[in-house]
């Protein structure tokens, strides 16, 4: 059956939902297909679930650590039903109100089904052709498994099945050392597995200065996580029950027996089943959607949001490129994806914040900087939290006094982060942070000491 909408968007991920009751507050006509859950990855897979393991994780981290603190505890043991428990409720209390909501909304079809398009302004679902004059497509990614030898032959995990884990691995070997990768490692080696992470590259979190990625060795290597660098040849074979990873690396055992193995190096877009060349849609060589700035793909009156169209990675990028079209379109704004400041968050323990570019990238670049660093043990609330790792660091524009970047892994790093981003959105420079009075004691407090000490 043939049914007519003013837009249609593909995908109730984390532009989608907000995108839908834009338009359809202002009057427009909207259908939205899922094909799976409303909320996509970050309510389902990602963001929700693992934070609230990461945050079970830290509670057991905190309770061994109970007589330091002059807490006395007895024996420490894990429920994984309930963490698993906990954190399913978590992610389905968020799916089933995003649900509803959405069900809720006037002028707004919530329609259940895999959509592909069938020329420029038609979508199949089913037997449905839904056709409208604006089409969003907000279908996110999902994990990447490389063909890898022996792939096939072994049962592998991924960020989605490992939350359905309801008993601690014994020894869980996790293949990429990044987001995913490091967020799960520490999380489950909390929970009592034995942990190694696998990293290809020289580094864990490969795309940070080295800096950073020496002290999350040392801190992770400090909890007893093994890590194995420089690993290109990954292979994988059935051991008996277990499974066993061969890794091609500089140094150290060849191979290692796991109990079960999570696959953590990277995401694909789910562009492959969209029908994207019926409408003219151009991807990139990766599969990413090609978008302009204004996040309009190649065929007029087609955009492209969130981690489909490769200009981020993250919730907080896909709901500011539902901003960036909803204002352009609605408000007559010129809103723009290269007018956003990178920043994000690694939610190991202690978390990692950083905003703009780092010290090494804007030397690199050609740029002349000055930088300010402080190690975590310099700041008073880390040192009477007991919580003293990492360091905290500013990059600042040495002509004109602009801070261009900053860098916080330590405790509290994702939320201080926050400090250095909101002086950048208002084209602050460090004299003003320098000038500025924070709370004490605080994380954050430090920032205007080391604004005031650059070199
Ligand atoms: C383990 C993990 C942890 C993460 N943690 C964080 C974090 O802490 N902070 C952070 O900012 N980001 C985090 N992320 C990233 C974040 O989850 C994503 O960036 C975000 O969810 C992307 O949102 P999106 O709207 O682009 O797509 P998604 O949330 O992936 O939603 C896309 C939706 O489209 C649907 N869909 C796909 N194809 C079709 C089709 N053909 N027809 C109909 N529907 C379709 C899918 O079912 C899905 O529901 C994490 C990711 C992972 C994997
Ligand atoms: N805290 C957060 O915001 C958060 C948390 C989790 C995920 N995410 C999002 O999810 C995305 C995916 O995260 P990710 O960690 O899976 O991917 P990633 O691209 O960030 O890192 C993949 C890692 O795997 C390594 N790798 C690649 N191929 C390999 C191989 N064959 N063998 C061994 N190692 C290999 C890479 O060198 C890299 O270190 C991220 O881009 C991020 O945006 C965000």
């Amino acid at each position: 059956m043939e049914k007519h909408f003013d837009a249609i968007i593909i995908g109730a991920g984390q532009a989608g939902p907000a995108l839908a009751a834009r338009l359809s507050t202002a009057g427009q006509r909207v259908a939205i297909v899922e094909r799976h859950l409303v909320g996509g990855t970050c309510v389902n897979t990602g963001c929700m679930p693992t934070k609230t393991m990461v945050a079970s994780a830290y509670a057991a981290h905190l309770a061994r650590r109970g007589a330091e603190y002059g807490v006395v505890t007895g024996p420490i043991s894990i429920d994984m039903g309930r963490v698993h428990a906990r954190t399913s409720r978590v992610s389905s209390d968020a799916q089933g109100r995003d649900e509803e909501w959405l069900r809720g909304l006037e002028n707004c079809t919530l329609i259940f089904g895999h959509a592909r398009f069938e020329g420029g302004r038609s979508v199949r679902v089913g037997d449905d052709l839904l056709t409208a004059a604006k089409i969003f497509i907000n279908v996110g990614g999902r994990a990447f498994i490389p063909d890898m030898p022996g792939v096939a032959d072994v049962p592998l995990l991924t960020n989605s099945s490992i939350l359905k884990l309801s008993t601690v691995p014994a020894h869980l070997v996790v293949i990429g050392g990044s987001y995913v990768g490091l967020e799960f490692a520490q999380a489950f080696h909390r929970f009592g597995a034995e942990v190694t992470v696998v990293e290809k590259g020289e580094r864990l979190v490969g795309r940070e200065d080295e800096r950073v990625s020496a002290e999350l060795q040392r801190i992770f290597a400090d909890e007893g996580i093994a890590i194995r660098t420089h690993a290109e040849c990954i292979r994988f074979a059935p051991h008996g029950d277990k499974i066993e990873v061969g890794l091609t690396c500089a140094h150290g055992a060849p191979a290692i027996i796991a109990s079960h193995v999570l696959m953590a190096v990277g995401r694909i877009p789910n562009t492959g089943d969209l029908g994207l060349e019926a409408a003219g849609i151009e991807i990139d060589e990766r599969g990413y959607i090609r978008v302009n700035d204004r996040l309009e793909t190649t065929a007029p009156g087609v955009w492209a949001l969130g981690d489909c169209n490769g200009r981020g990675a993250f919730t907080h990028t896909s709901y500011n490129d539902f901003e960036i079209v909803a204002e352009n379109l609605l408000d007559g704004a010129d809103r723009k994806v290269t007018d956003r400041i990178a920043c994000y968050a690694l939610y190991t323990d202690p978390p990692l914040g950083r905003v703009g570019i780092s010290a090494d990238k804007a030397r690199s670049s050609g740029r002349s900087v000055k930088v300010g660093r402080r190690p975590m043990s310099r700041v008073g609330r880390a040192v009477e939290k007991d919580e003293t790792a990492g360091f905290m660091e500013i990059v600042v524009d040495a002509e004109t006094d602009r801070i261009l970047g900053g860098t916080i892994l330590g405790t509290s790093g994702d939320e201080a982060i926050h400090c250095i981003l909101d002086m950048m959105a208002n084209d602050a420079t460090a004299d003003r942070l320098r000038q500025t009075v924070h709370i004490h004691p605080t994380v954050s407090e430090l920032l205007p000491t080391i604004a005031g000490s650059l070199e």
